[in-house]
């Protein structure tokens, strides 16, 4: 399973210090939070933030965009460097088209699902998408409780692409812990995202132990 830590957690007046702490503990992405104090009631960083962490990282840049219109960001992102833009289904009434917008921009493309959206929404999208993201936590801050009826949402997630014979990588994305990881690795997760978690230790450690308690 890859391990995403999360920026949000990370210590912002030590940025890079923290970046290259988790590269060099053998992250495989580097996740960003984009929020914007309407799609979610919290406010984080911009294009900016991904133009400043490029240069200092080898890491894909796994940037999820909770924002209302993300179709207006897709070229401001891709241009900054990331690798992945992640948009929430919830946040546009015209989906396909951002996820065609992504493509052309040159990246990845991900759709992500709130707790409480179906994966029936994600019916018409999973031929076209590189990641589906599965919140395991309703979104906006880190450091809360994963939900663990989400796993079973992964699980069937699981089973819909192997039936369809697609490739697209399955993430998970909040409260993902030493006690959480199992049940995600167990459902058929690909890619966990973690920062309270990461970043509230020492993180090469609680990288570490996610690794152990994934196997
Ligand atoms: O998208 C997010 C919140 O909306 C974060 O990526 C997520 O919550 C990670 O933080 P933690 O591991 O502390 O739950
Ligand atoms: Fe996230």
């Amino acid at each position: 399973m890859k391990l995403a830590p999360s920026i949000l957690s990370a210590d912002f007046a030590n940025l890079q210090r923290d970046v290259q702490v988790v590269e060099q503990a053998g992250a495989d992405l580097l996740h960003v939070d984009i929020m914007d104090g309407h799609f979610v009631p919290n406010l984080t960083f911009g294009p900016g933030m991904v133009a400043a962490l490029r240069p200092i990282t080898s890491l894909p840049l796994d940037v999820h965009l909770m924002v209302a219109d993300p179709q207006a960001w897709i070229t401001p992102f891709a241009t900054a460097g990331a690798d992945t833009l992640l948009i929430h289904v919830e946040a546009t009434a015209h989906i396909f088209h951002a996820v065609q917008l992504i493509k052309a921009a040159g990246v990845k493309a991900g759709v992500v699902v709130n707790p409480g959206t179906p994966l029936s929404q994600l019916e018409e999208l999973l031929p076209i998408l590189d990641q589906v993201l599965i919140m395991t936590v309703n979104p906006g801050f880190g450091g809360q409780p994963f939900l663990p009826a989400m796993a079973e949402k992964v699980a069937r997630l699981v089973t819909v692409r192997k039936q369809l014979g697609l490739h697209f990588e399955i993430e998970v994305d909040g409260g993902v812990n030493d006690h959480t990881i199992a049940t995600v690795a167990k459902a058929g997760a690909d890619i966990a995202v973690a920062g309270s978690y990461v970043f509230n230790g020492a993180p090469a450690h609680q990288l570490e132990t996610l690794r152990a308690f994934a196997k």
